[in-house]
């Protein structure tokens, strides 16, 4: 087993005992979305490829740094590039950092990604906000927790009803509400494709059938790990682009389309998610009642 509960101790004592942050929020960037993490203060930088038993990022804008840092008075660690299936890791490398996070001392964890919009309200340059997910891929067998469970990670046969924690959606609403951002942060169901490819459009027309609002490649199997956990969950997806349901339609989806639409949106997610890095103690207050 390459991501053993000794694997994932040996990391985190190697990265702790390389930095004085004890982070208790953890936020996983999406494509074109690093920019999340530059604004921190007090910053340390560890490349992907130096930290032992991590995997390297291959996709274009995931730059491959853990970065440790202050926003406000709180630390942080973010992911500058996640992990996907499709780049041919299995499923407990591309989740072997949420375990990590969690022997850290993490107590919250934000996923952020890039995916297409399927509900035919959405517009190009939305913030979902994720409030449930289908496990496409986990459905066929492609599932992080498959295999001999560790209870010292978690139960066998953990609940997702309520992975994406109600009180953090409602926080980011709150939020979203007070920046004037209301107009375009939405709540809806994000579906995991494994990719590398975007869908057909018969594909696409099945998943909206099925009751998706967003199609990506990621996120789903670090939220079923992170809730196997103990973890609370946010996340939050950018649409950058409108999935075609249409043959009539002549739109053709691609990676730098992707990133432009990320990148021109990064900030505005930025400042959503520092002002609720910022606001996060209420949260823990209220589970803490
Ligand atoms: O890491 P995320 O889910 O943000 O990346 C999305 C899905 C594919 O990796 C890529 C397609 O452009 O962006
Ligand atoms: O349309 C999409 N499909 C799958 N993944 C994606 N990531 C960004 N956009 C898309």
């Amino acid at each position: 087993i390459c991501c053993s509960f000794e694997h994932c101790k040996f990391t985190t004592e190697w990265l702790l005992s390389r930095t004085r942050h004890r982070p208790k929020i953890a936020v996983v960037c999406g494509s074109g979305l690093s920019l999340l993490a530059e604004s921190v203060s007090n910053k340390q930088v560890f490349r992907y490829e130096d930290i032992p038993n991590f995997s390297v990022s291959t996709v274009p804008s995931h730059d491959g740094h853990l970065v440790f840092g202050n926003v406000k008075d709180k630390s942080c660690v973010f992911m500058q590039g996640r992990f996907h299936l499709y780049e041919g890791y299995s499923l407990c490398k591309v989740t072997f950092p949420v375990r990590i996070f969690k022997l850290m001392g993490v107590e919250t964890i934000i996923v952020t990604n890039a995916s297409g919009g399927l509900c035919q309200d959405f517009k190009v340059g939305d913030i979902m906000i994720i409030k449930d997910h289908i496990n496409l891929p986990g459905f066929a067998g492609q599932h992080p927790l498959c295999g001999p469970n560790d209870e010292r990670f978690g139960i066998r046969f953990p609940c997702m009803s309520d992975a994406y924690s109600k009180e953090l959606r409602k926080l980011v609403l709150n939020i979203s509400a007070e920046l004037g951002y209301s107009n375009f942060v939405r709540e809806g169901v994000y579906c995991m494709v494994s990719g590398p490819n975007f869908e057909t459009i018969a594909e696409a027309r099945m998943l909206h059938i099925l009751g998706s609002d967003s199609v990506g490649m990621s996120t789903v199997p670090e939220v079923t790990v992170a809730k196997h956990c103990g973890l609370r969950v946010l996340g939050l997806s950018l649409i950058t682009n409108k999935v075609s349901l249409d043959y009539s339609r002549e739109e053709k989806v691609n990676h730098e389309e992707v990133l432009h639409i990320s990148k021109m949106r990064a900030e505005m997610l930025q400042k959503v998610l520092n002002t609720f890095i910022a606001r996060s103690h209420q949260v823990e207050a209220i589970n803490s009642n």
